[in-house]
Parts: structure tokens; sequence; C-alpha cells
């Protein structure tokens, strides 16, 4: 075993994967090129094409061919190949080649050939300038025996020649080279979004303790990194020592920084924003999650959806029967000497260019790429063209309650002894210790709880530890056999009755703690439903979508989420274990068709692999539902879900008119050319202009609408600080600490009238409230984007969070990194994204 496990990671350090920008690859007729080329190289291991965009991925051994080597061998077939380094995405080519250029402007002057006939010779030329490439791209092809776009459209330009057509010919070369650079120009936006994905995380770490600055390659776990202020964490990690505000956006599409202390988790590609972090590495650099992330989008890209897969099965066919008709339609008539041969020949020609089937070819990739370079943009990582196909058909949606719709934070409301002979003190302390061996969110609140009343819990005094899925957990502790759980577990505590707890809280979590046969003990939790839990819901109600809510939880907890959720979910299923979700799920499809389930938990892990859609819970979530899933949520949005739908559906929709216009336009042009009006010209302007349109359209998905719950809440900021300071310094200190903790207005604390209660709203909810002014203040006490430690104290800051002085920045080393405001001090990068957000807001 270790010997196989050694063997592997040698395998691993000294394969590399390189990336290499392939600005000739114009057509995916080239992919085969590509790998006839680069497979039988010595050390190539694997090959990856991306046509949209023009990237090569290639898996080598380092020492047996080195990046250079591979570049070379791409050139020279004259594809234009140079390495990717490190975040730098190849730059699009702004203007067309001189070359290119000459082209179109010596066709431009044979065409005043009929005032002066030698300029029918400048046709000629453009020819003669403008085909140099595709003609070295041609032989390399027929070198490697296979059959490319070069090949037909150098053809095609050698017939209109031979036919004495020599604007035809010049004009095909011409588009034909202009439709190339047009279309990298195109796929440029795409090729920047897929190489910043993929270098996310930098290539070099600063080690704490030494400040020697190693390879990311060379961190291992458990190393101690050093990230300063405005640098991208290199690696996967626990914070060990500073605080910081960290924009995870890359990872969980969340613009909203997040804090972190000791303790906090923190991921590779993010940017450490203001604070100077010790980093202890948990995982190595391979396999961080934004490494993962990338290796997913890449993936995604070879596993073909069914439409493409089809549609590629259909063009092997298509190319050589047109290409076969064609030397047909030109042979036959010439063997059987009927009189207009020219028109024959001419029809032959129109039907050799359009045998190249390039944009339907690419009407599935590019859209799936598309689709999934936004997803992950906006934090959806879906594995493949094919799941977003099954999400653009779902029609119901399930969800698990803890974690999924509930943020799985319990706090214990009630807990009591049921026995005499046991005491409060010693069944906290047995009920803790246990739950310490168990992950479940309601461990957790039960330890906090024990820890309120001083009480600590002992892992190692636990023997014999034991979870029961959708029951509860057992343990032994001072030589007694405890089983905590719901009433299900009364079963294996073999105690006959359990009683009813009528004077626990209705509506909430509530277990029992069994020992000897008998229940010692029962106590009740609460937990809330996440921000936008109702807004999802609602959101996929309107896409026509149903929902249900399939819990482990008691009837009164899933009721009360229902409760909170506005009545939402059309259909709750309580008290469940994991196979009865399986056989929900089971249900749900044979009943209403394609089923996505949604869930954070390990036990969720067979619901998630039963649904058409298996969606998991964050970064953070359990591993094994990351894995079974085929999208996971980076961060824990449910509103994502209903967006990820629209998206799959849009994607749909791209592709359906993409298949439609290639096919109606190719069609088109041939059912001209047979009734008798062959024209060569069309056929072209045809096939590149139909490329390049199918590309465009589905670059459209790469969008980005701003949404409007980008809006922060500056300005309302500013009224509750002045409102709430004008009242009490400790009302603001507050409210800035239990509802504003996370920075910006995810949430809200509002104030009813007269100083009424407060209560907490959204931030759309707040924002699409009509009534303002003083009855109502919406609050986040502190600035968003400016870390309370921004200031030596609270009193010099200003309304939007900025110290007064210059000299009232905390440190001379952070004095630096501030710039001067209007008479006050901020950090540079909050700065930019101050006013950013300031400025949205004023516009809108
Ligand atoms: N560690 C534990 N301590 C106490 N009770 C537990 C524990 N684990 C599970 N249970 C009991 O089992 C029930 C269901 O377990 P679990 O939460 O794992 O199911 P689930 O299907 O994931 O439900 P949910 O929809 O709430 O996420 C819980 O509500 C609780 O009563
Ligand atoms: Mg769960
Ligand atoms: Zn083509």
């Amino acid at each position: 075993m270790g010997e196989l496990s050694d063997e592997k990671k040698g395998k691993e350090v000294k394969y590399q994967r390189s990336y290499i920008d392939v600005l000739g690859l114009c057509c995916s007729s080239e992919v085969p090129l590509i790998e006839k080329i680069l497979k039988p190289l010595n050390g190539v291991e694997k090959v990856s094409v991306i046509v949209p965009s023009k990237t090569v991925i290639v898996v080598h051994d380092k020492l047996v061919i080195s990046q250079h080597e591979i570049v070379k061998a791409l050139n020279q077939a004259r594809l234009e190949a140079s390495l990717r380094g490190y975040g730098s995405a190849k730059v699009a080519k702004k203007w067309p080649s001189p070359y290119i250029l000459a082209c179109g402007l010596l066709l431009l002057a044979s065409l005043f050939k009929q005032f002066f006939h030698p300029l029918q010779w400048f046709a000629i030329a453009a020819v003669l300038v403008g085909l140099p490439p595709m003609v070295l791209r041609s032989i390399v092809a027929i070198r490697r025996l296979t059959l490319d776009i070069n090949i037909l459209m150098l053809i095609a330009v050698g017939g209109a020649i031979a036919l004495r057509e020599y604007s035809e010919a010049a004009f095909i070369v011409f588009l034909f080279t202009v439709a190339e650079w047009l279309e990298s120009r195109a796929s440029h936006k795409a090729t920047v979004g897929m190489s910043s994905l993929m270098s996310m995380a930098p290539q070099k770490a600063v080690l704490a303790e030494t400040g020697q600055v190693v390879d990311i390659g060379d961190v291992e776990i458990n190393n101690m990194i050093a990230v300063k202020a405005g640098e991208v964490i290199p690696i996967d990690g626990i914070v060990v020592d500073g605080q910081s505000e960290v924009d995870e956006r890359s990872l969980t599409g969340e613009s909203i920084p997040v804090a972190k202390q000791m303790n906090s988790l923190v991921w590779a590609g993010t940017i450490n924003i203001d604070g100077y972090i010790t980093v202890r590495s948990t995982a190595l650099s391979e396999n961080s999650a934004v490494a993962k992330m990338a290796r997913l989008v890449e993936e995604a890209q070879y596993s073909r959806s069914r439409t493409q897969r089809l549609i590629d099965s259909c063009t092997k066919y298509y190319t050589p029967a047109v290409v076969i008709a064609a030397a047909g339609v030109a042979s036959i008539p010439l063997l059987m000497r009927v009189h207009n041969r020219k028109s024959w020949f001419q029809l032959a020609l129109v039907l050799l260019v359009s045998a190249c089937p390039c944009s339907l070819v690419l009407s599935t990739p590019v859209a799936t790429f598309c689709a999934l370079l936004k997803a992950a943009k906006i934090g959806l990582l879906i594995k493949g063209g094919d799941v977003l196909e099954a999400l653009a058909n779902v029609r119901v949606v399930a969800f698990d309650k803890t974690g999924t719709i509930t943020r799985g934070e319990f706090t214990v409301v009630e807990f009591q002894s049921l026995s005499s002979n046991v005491n409060l003190h010693s069944l906290l302390y047995w009920v803790s210790s246990i739950e310490s061996k168990s992950s479940h969110p309601m461990a957790s609140a039960l330890i906090e709880h024990a820890r309120s009343f001083s009480i600590e819990p002992k892992l190692e005094e636990v023997k014999e530890f034991q979870i029961y899925p959708g029951e509860g957990i057992y343990g032994e502790i001072e030589g007694r056999s405890i089983y905590i759980g719901n009433k299900r577990l009364a079963g294996r505590a073999s105690c006959g009755t359990v009683p009813n707890m009528e004077e626990m809280k209705r509506g909430v979590t509530f277990a029992y703690v069994f020992l000897d046969m008998a229940p010692i003990g029962a106590f009740a939790l609460s937990d809330t439903c996440r921000t936008g839990a109702a807004e999802a819901i609602k959101e996929l109600k309107s896409l026509g979508i149903k929902t249900a809510m399939l819990t482990g939880d008691t009837t009164e907890a899933a009721r009360h989420a229902q409760t909170q959720l506005d009545e939402g979910i059309e259909e709750v299923h309580a008290e469940l274990l994991p196979e009865d979700k399986v056989k929900l799920i089971g249900n749900l499809k044979n009943r209403e068709g394609s089923t996505a389930m949604v869930g954070d938990g390990m036990n969720d892990a067979p619901a998630l692999a039963m649904a058409d859609v298996g969606i998991s819970m964050g970064v953070s979530g359990s591993a094994v539902a990351t894995e079974t899933s085929h999208i996971t949520l980076m961060s824990n949005d449910i509103r994502k879900i209903p967006k990820a739908i629209s998206l799959a559906r849009k994607t749909r929709s791209k592709i359906i008119v993409n298949i439609i216009f290639s096919v109606t336009i190719k069609a088109a042009i041939l059912a001209i050319a047979f009734a008798g009006h062959p024209l060569l010209w069309a056929a072209v302007l045809a096939d590149v202009g139909t490329c390049l349109l199918v590309i465009l359209n589905s670059m459209m998905l790469l969008q980005t609408r701003k949404p409007t719950e980008k809006k922060c809440c500056i300005s309302s900021h500013k009224s509750v600080i002045e409102n709430a300071e004008a009242r009490s310094p400790s009302v603001l200190q507050n409210t800035a600490e239990r509802h504003c903790h996370s920075h910006c207005c995810q949430e809200l604390a509002v104030r009813a009238p007269n100083g009424g209660q407060q209560h907490l709203i959204s931030i759309n909810d707040a924002m699409n409230d009509e009534t303002d002014g003083p009855q109502k203040e919406i609050c986040c006490s502190e600035n968003s984007n400016v870390s309370s430690n921004t200031c030596k104290s609270k009193k010099d800051q200003t309304n939007d969070g900025c110290c007064k002085m210059k000299g009232d920045c905390s440190s001379s080393q952070e004095m630096q990194e501030r710039t001067e405001v209007g008479g006050c001090c901020r950090k540079e990068s909050c700065h930019a994204i101050g006013t950013a957000e300031i400025h949205e807001i004023i516009t809108e």
C-alpha cells in the first residue's frame, strides 16, 4: 500500500500539466490534427483540446519532454501556439495581420476591373498574399491524413481560379482569414475567463517562519504560510495568527468580504484584503478547492453532453458524404460530356465548402463552455454539459432541511433531566462528551450548552461510539450505555415508551437521552432558515418548479421551517431515514419528472445520487455529498439554485437557436445551389459567418447583468449610525455585533417605529420596502468596506467608515496603504470598492 502511494506520488511530481494557447485552432475539425501531432510525442500522457477558448491542455512528463518542445511541435504545423504563463491570458489580436489587410485592399482594387481590365490580376495577388498560412496548414493536415477546413477551402480557391473567377477566389481567401481573426477575437473573453479560473492561485508562497519564497508545489500539509494584505492566498488552510477580511468572490461568487480570524478556514485563490495572516496549510496545492474546481470545469469540457454526442456522430458521416457527393457532381458530368460542365463544377465547389460542419459542431460546446464558465463565476460548480441539460429539464427540487434550508446552527432552548436519579450536571456531561464525537450540527449546540454551565466535555472518556443515520448516536461513558437521538432510537435503546414532550416548545427539534431502557433526558433546539431561503422557493415557483422538503427531523421542526418560508414548499416529508429520502426521490421522479435534490450531509449522498441532478452545499460541506453531487454551491446561498436553472434553460435555448441556425443556412445555400445558382462566395460566407454568429450568440451567456442585490447599504449605514449614535452608542455597538458582523447587509436589523422591537429582514426586502424615513431605520452599523480597526478608535471614524485624519490610522505601515480621500484616510482597496458601491446607489 505504502509502496503504491509512493509510486503515485512520484508520478504526480513527474507529470506536469501545461496550458497552451493555440491561436491557429479555428475549427473543431482541427482537433484530430492537434491530437495526431501531440499524442505520438514521447512523454506526452494526455492531450485535451478546448476549442471555444483555443486552449490545449497537455499532461506530460517534464523530464522527457519540455513545455517548449510541445509548443515547438505545434508551431511546426503553423498553429501559432504559445505557452500560457501564470495569470497571463493571451492577448487577442486587436488588428488583423498585415497579410489580411493587404489581401483585402488588393481584393477591393480588383473589383474595379470593369473600368480597367488589368485590375483583375490584383485578385490573383490578393490570393497569393492571403493564401500561405492556409497552404501550410493544409500540408500539415494532408501529411497527417486528415481532411480539414483548410484543405476544403484550398480546393474551392483552386476551383475558382480554374474557372477564371479570380475575384471569387480572392473573396474566399479574404473571408476565410478575416473570419478566423474575428473568431479569435470573439472567443477572447471566454479564454480570459478560463485562464483566470485556472491560474487563480499564485505559484509561489512565503513560509512564515523563514520568509523564504517557495514554489507552491513544494508546500506540504501543515506548513505555515504568511499572507500579506492585498495578496492572493496561495493555499487552502486554517488561520493560525492574525485577522483579516477576505474576498472570496473567485470561489463563491459572493462580493461581500468575509472576516477571518484564528481558526477560520481560508481557500487558495481568495484575496486577503487588509490584514496580515499566517495560514497553516491543510491541503496540497493540487488538491485545493480552486484546483479541484478548475479541474472540474476543465473536465466538463470533454464530458460531452448527449446533444453534442449526437451532433458529433452525425458530422462524422456528413463531411465525407458531402465531399464524395462533390467529387461525383464534378466528375460525372465531365465523363458524360454534358454541355454546361462549368455550372456542375461550380455546384461541386459549393458542396465542398458546405462540407465543413463547423458551426453545427460548435453549436453545443461553445454554449456549454460559456454557461459553465458563467456558473463558476457566480459560485456554482457544474460538472459538465450533461448536468446542464438535465438541469434545464428539472420539474421538482427537493431540499434537505438542516444545513440546507436552515443554517444548521442550533441553539438549545430547553434541556431537562427526566429521571430523579440523574442530575442535570452529569446528564450534560455525558451528552456533551458523546456529542463531541459527532459532526452533526446539533452536536456543537449541545457542547456549547454544556460549556455555558462550565462543563467541559471529555472526548477521551467515550468508548464504543456509533452513529445511526437519521436516528441519533450511541456512546459509552463511565460504564454507561447512552443513546441520544429521536424517538426512533427508543427501539434500539429497548425503551418501550417515549414520553410525549408536550411541554417542550412546539415547532422545534427535540430529542431524547436514553439509558438502561429508559428515557433519562430530553432537550429541544431551534434553528433558523437561511437568508434568502424563502426567496429561493418563491423564485423556483415562478420558474414553474415544484418544491419539496425531505427531512429526518421532527414533523414540528419541519412545520416550523415551512412557516418561516411562508408555506412556500408544496410537499413536506418529515422523520425520514436516509433510505426513505431515496425512495421519495424515486417517487418524485416517477410522478413529476426530472428531480433535483439539494443536501449537505453525508446521509444525503444516496438521495443526491438517486436524483437526476444532485446539488450539494458549500466548499465546507461534507466531502461525500460534494463528490456524489452533480452541482456544488460554493457559497451556501440556495438562491443560486433558481439562478442555475435559469442559466441552464437559457443555455438550452441558445443551443437550439445555434443548431437551427447552422442547419437552415447550410440547407438554404445547398438548396439555392441545386436550384441552379451555385454561389461560391455565399457558401463561404455562410460557413464562416454562421460559425462566428454561433460563437457570438453563445458568448451572450457570459454577459453579466448587474444584480440589484449588490446594492450595499452604505447610505443606510449612515442614517443608522447617525441615529443610533444620537441615541446611545451602545445600541450601535450591539446592533453591529449582533447583526452586521458579516460586514454588509445580507441582513439588516430594522427597528420598528417608536424604538420598538428589532427584527431581521433581508436586504432585498428592505430595499424594496417603499416606506422610508423616520418610521424605519435600516442598519448595518459598520461600514462594510472598511474594517473596524481602520481607525484608532471608533469615534474617529466618519459615517462612511474612514478615519477623520491621517494621523488616526492605526499604524505607519498601514498608512502607506491608505490614500487620502476628502481629508480622511482609508485603505486603498476599501476605497476602491467603497466608491464603486456608493456610486451604484447614487445611480439607482
Ligand atoms: N448527533 C446527534 N445527536 C442527537 N440527535 C441526533 C444526532 N444525529 C441525528 N440525530 C437525530 O436524528 C434526526 C435526523 O438526523 P439527521 O439530521 O442526520 O437527518 P437528516 O435527514 O439530515 O435531516 P435534516 O433534514 O434535518 O438535515 C435528528 O433530527 C436528530 O433527532
Ligand atoms: Mg441533513
Ligand atoms: Zn467551417
